[in-house]
């Protein structure tokens, strides 16, 4: 339904002097697609571009270069008439905060109005009242501002903008991270329940673990800006194949590793000096000179596939992983 090929975002960003601008490379390379009714959840640590990859595939990022397409045709070639009307009714977007993600000013009734109105969709009122009963708050908060709310019901409020034109594609960025634990389960479930009944696609970007697992079908590794491996859900994280995929899932707490995270040397380098070849390399237990000279292109079957010279062997324990990194540290 919605795919990126080759997409790059570069930023111009002041980094150093007041003249002097750096080339941040958020998204390099980027090749994904999204079927109809499935969920890709998006995993990485923090500055590896899971934003810039959802703010690409909802048409709020313009890539630098490369080609977004929805449905086959080439959302960036269009003229902003067609695109903008195309990209508001097809892909929803939540997003982290809903405190800020919703007009304190507004009403939850002009909340929801609003992309009726810009999209020209008769019975406004009456989908507001649907909307709100979807997302499970009471007619009456359509009359309250989103400062009336709780956390969990501002975001209930932000997922219900967000299907208010029944997109085909949800985007999710983080959208439990702000709210107090004892109700991200609701809105994740809350989540799956609407994806369910609408057959909706959607692409879910979380810190946790997890929750990516629980959530989708598939999961895409992204590591300074590149994606490094897309796997079945079901797969993560022994049949994981790079190196780093199993080094993320290894640092969470009861999921995989029974000792400790597989030992990562340094840290991720600079996006504005991203290292030549793989990304990665330079906190690989694996790297060698090939590593340094290309990024490897992508091999796999099945929906899996991984970008790496030296991957993870077939059935590799975390145990083993843990000694190869430890001799070559
Ligand atoms: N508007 C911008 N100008 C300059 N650099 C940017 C801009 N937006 C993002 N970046 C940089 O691009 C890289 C990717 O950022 P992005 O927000 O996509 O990462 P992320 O994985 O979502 O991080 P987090 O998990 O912390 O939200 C980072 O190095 C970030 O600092």
């Amino acid at each position: 339904m919605i795919s990126l090929t080759d997409v790059h975002v570069v930023h111009r960003a002041r980094t150093g002097g007041l003249f002097s601008r750096d080339r941040v490379h958020a998204l390099t390379g980027a090749d994904l697609t999204v079927a109809a009714g499935e969920t890709v959840g998006v995993v990485g640590e923090s500055g590896c571009g899971k934003s810039t990859l959802a703010k690409v595939l909802v048409g709020l990022q313009r890539p630098t270069s490369g080609t977004l397409s929805f449905r086959g045709q080439d959302v960036w070639a269009m003229p902003e008439s067609r695109r903008r009307p195309l990209l508001g009714a097809s892909v929803g977007m939540v997003f982290q905060d809903p405190s800020t993600a919703l007009n304190r000013r507004l009403p939850i009734r002009q909340i929801l109005r609003d992309p009726l109105t810009v999209h020209g969709r008769p019975g406004r009122d009456a989908r507001v009242a649907e909307l709100l009963d979807l997302v499970g708050l009471p007619a009456s908060s359509a009359d309250l501002l989103p400062g009336q709310l709780s956390g969990g019901q501002r975001q209930r409020v932000a997922i219900a903008r967000a299907l208010a034109l029944e997109p085909a594609l949800l985007i999710a960025d983080e959208p439990t991270s702000a709210l107090d634990v004892s109700v991200r389960a609701q809105i994740l479930n809350l989540l799956l329940d609407l994806k369910e009944r609408f057959g909706l696609a959607m692409v879910f970007v979380s810190h946790d673990i997890q929750t990516v697992r629980r959530m989708s079908d598939r999961v895409v590794t992204m590591y300074l800006g590149r994606i490094v491996e897309e796997t079945p859900a079901l797969a993560v994280p022994h049949r994981a194949r790079h190196p780093y995929t199993r080094a993320l899932f290894s640092a969470t707490p009861g999921l995989l590793s029974p000792i400790n995270p597989i030992p990562l040397g340094g840290a991720v380098p600079s996006a504005t000096r991203p290292p030549s070849g793989c990304p990665f390399r330079t906190r690989c237990w694996k790297a060698d000179a090939r590593c340094a000279s290309s990024m490897p292109g992508p091999t796999g079957t099945g929906g899996h596939l991984f970008r790496c010279h030296h991957p993870v062997p077939e059935g590799a324990t975390d145990v083993e992983l843990i000694n190869q990194a430890m001799e070559s540290s």
